[in-house]
C-alpha cells in the first residue's frame, strides 16, 4: 500500500500507556521514526541517554532554548521537556512518518507549526485504572505519583481538541486501533 508520511504527535497523562502502545506499534511499523526529546528530569532506572531521552542539565535546556533548537518546548510535572528541530528535520527529510510522544501543551503548539499534523490522544480507561497502572509501573515516589495524577485530570479535559482519541483498555487491541490510525492518514 501507498504511503504518504505524516506528522503524529501522540499525548495523554502520565501512566495512559503511550510508551506501551508506542513500542507496540513500533515493532510492527519500524520505519516510524520515533524523535527522542530532551527533558531535565533525571533518568529513571533502565533508562538510557539519547534513546528514552536526551537528558540535559536546567543551563544546557536553557542554552538550547535561547539558541533556537526547540521546535516545542514546555514545563510538565515541574521539568522542562522539548522536541529538537533536529530531531523531527532527519526524519522528515528521508521520508518517514514521524511520531512525536509529547505533552498537551506541545500537541497543540506543534498543529500552530504544521497544521496537517494528526493529534491522538491515549486515554485510560479510567482513573483508578490510571492510578493502579502508574503505581505498579513502579517509577514514582508519592509527590510525583501525586501530581501526575492532579495534572492527569487537567490533561484529559484537553481530549476533545484531538483529531482520534485511543482508550487503552486491551494494549493489544488499543496498539493495533494506534496502527490503524497511522495507516489511515498515510493513505489519505
Ligand atoms: N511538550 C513536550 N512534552 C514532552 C516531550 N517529551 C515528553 N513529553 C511529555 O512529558 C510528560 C512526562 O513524560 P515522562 O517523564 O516520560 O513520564 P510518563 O508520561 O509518566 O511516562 C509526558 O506527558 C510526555 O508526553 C517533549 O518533547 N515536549
Ligand atoms: N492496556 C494495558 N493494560 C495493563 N497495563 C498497561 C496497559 N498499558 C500500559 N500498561 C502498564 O501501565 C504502566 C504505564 O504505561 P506507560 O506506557 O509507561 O504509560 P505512559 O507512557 O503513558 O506514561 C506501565 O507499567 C505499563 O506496563
Amino acid at each position: 500500500m501507498a504511503r504518504t508520511p505524516r506528522l503524529f504527535v501522540v499525548s495523554g497523562p502520565s501512566g495512559a500507556g503511550k510508551g506501551t502502545l508506542l513500542s507496540m506499534v513500533r515493532k510492527r511499523r519500524p520505519d516510524l521514526g520515533l524523535t527522542v526529546s530532551a527533558t531535565t528530569r533525571p533518568p529513571r532506572p533502565g533508562e538510557v541517554d539519547g534513546v528514552s531521552y536526551h537528558f540535559l542539565s536546567e543551563d544546557e535546556f536553557a542554552r538550547r532554548v535561547t539558541n533556537g533548537e526547540f521546535l516545542e518546548w514546555a514545563h510538565v510535572h515541574g521539568h522542562c521537556y522539548g522536541t529538537l528541530r533536529s530531531e523531527v528535520d532527519k526524519r522528515i527529510s528521508s521520508g518517514q512518518s514521524v511520531v512525536l510522544e509529547i505533552d498537551v501543551q506541545g500537541a497543540l503548539n506543534v498543529r500552530h507549526v504544521y497544521p496537517d499534523a494528526v493529534l491522538v490522544f491515549i486515554e485510560p480507561p479510567s482513573m483508578e485504572v490510571l492510578e493502579q497502572r502508574l503505581r505498579g509501573r513502579g517509577t514514582e515516589d508519592e509527590a510525583s505519583l501525586e501530581l501526575r495524577l492532579s495534572n492527569a485530570r487537567r490533561e484529559m479535559e484537553f481530549a476533545p481538541r484531538y483529531d482520534v482519541r485511543v482508550v487503552n483498555d486491551d494494549a493489544e487491541v488499543a496498539s493495533r486501533e494506534l496502527e490503524a490510525t497511522f495507516e489511515r492518514f498515510e493513505s489519505e
